[in-house]
């Protein structure tokens, strides 16, 4: 529009960059471009982007100092998209590319003829550009897989916070957190909670006869039978030692009795089977309680079932017994 160059290029060059973009917002607007690797497609853009820029360079005629400032505004979407390996490649590509545009727009009849010191500055200031944004963008790209991995690290810290190592089930301190957002949840709905203790009977026999390490196998096929029989809404914890936290959350009494029972029964059916071939049996004892006021959660509602739990206990193990508010129900 300035009249710096003829026109008809100029146009042409608009218009494929148009018709480029246009093509590249349906594949990705469309959801086409899920299916390859990269679905932004950004290393495609960026040398089809770098392509067009060099043209323009040639083309521009004295406007031509316009497309360093672009260069590098194209060079920083790589920092979204790219690899550092593919960082360097684009790099490799726009020296070549723009390397072939300084000669053409140097010696071509048609757009040559700017003084040689001016072709060797922009030369500088494209090598300027493409080697300090490269390495911006390879800081950068370090810094963000730097921040991932740390990302990562808390993530798994947290984990090993909240878990127990052995069994892998959540330990008492988030379970102790999971408790307290419980009874608030169920206060405001007022839906039944039940809490269960359950403590493996005569846990030190199979220590003493067979070793810590069977002892903690034991305690792994105990969690897996557990688990099996209870639903993806109760919360089970390791409350240390052999002592299990069992939360049942919206469940009444009766479910909870019937679920219970289900686990009592099944630990008793699943004998342990070493590798000699030996079995292990077990047995566990449980105490229930269910949730009567907020202000009891967590202190009194696990003293109430651990109350029962010794109840259990002091009747042979092997059994549910429930807290006293709920023996006369
Ligand atoms: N293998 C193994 N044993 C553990 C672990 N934690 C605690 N124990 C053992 O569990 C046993 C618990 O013994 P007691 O508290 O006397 O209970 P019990 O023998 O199960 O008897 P009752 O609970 O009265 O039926 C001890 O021998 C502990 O050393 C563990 O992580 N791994």
């Amino acid at each position: 529009a300035a009249g710096l160059t003829k026109a008809g290029p100029v146009h042409w060059l608009s218009l494929v960059s148009a018709a480029g973009l246009v093509v590249v917002y349906v594949l990705i607007r469309s959801g086409y471009s899920q299916r390859w690797e990269d679905p932004a497609l950004t290393l495609f853009q960026i040398s089809s982007s770098i392509l067009c820029t060099a043209v323009a360079y040639v083309i521009m005629g004295a406007a031509r100092g316009i497309v360093l400032p672009i260069l590098a505004v194209i060079l920083f979407f790589g920092m979204f998209g790219l690899t550092p390996r593919q960082m360097l490649a684009v790099l490799f590509y726009g020296s070549m590319v723009f390397g072939i545009a300084l000669a053409i727009a140097q010696w071509s009849p048609e757009y040559g003829g700017q003084p040689l010191a001016l072709t060797v500055a922009y030369m500088v200031m494209i090598i300027v550009v493409l080697i300090s944004c490269t390495f911006l963008n390879l800081r950068v790209l370090a810094a963000r897989k730097k921040r991932n991995e740390l990302t990562q690290a808390v993530a798994s810290e947290h984990e090993r916070a909240i878990r127990d190592e052995l069994t892998g089930l959540y330990n008492r301190r988030f379970m102790l957190e999971v408790m307290h957002i419980e009874g608030a949840r169920a206060q405001r709905s007022q839906q039944p909670l039940l809490v269960a203790q359950l403590d493996l009977d005569h846990f030190k026999v199979i220590n003493d006869t067979h070793g810590h390490a069977v002892g903690d196998q034991a305690l792994c096929a105990f969690v897996r039978t557990v688990t099996e029989c209870i639903r993806p809404t109760d919360t089970l914890a390791r409350w240390g030692g052999e002592e299990f936290v069992l939360l049942m959350a919206n469940t009444t009494v009766e479910n909870g009795e019937r679920l219970l029972e289900r686990v009592r029964a099944a630990v008793q059916a699943s004998p342990v089977v070493l590798a000699s071939g030996a079995a292990i049996h077990l047995t566990v004892s449980v105490g229930a309680a269910r949730l009567q006021a907020p202000q009891e959660m967590p202190v009194g509602l696990l003293r109430r079932a651990d109350a029962a739990l010794y109840a259990a206990k002091a009747q042979e193990r092997n059994r549910v017994a429930w807290a006293d508010d709920l023996i006369e129900a």
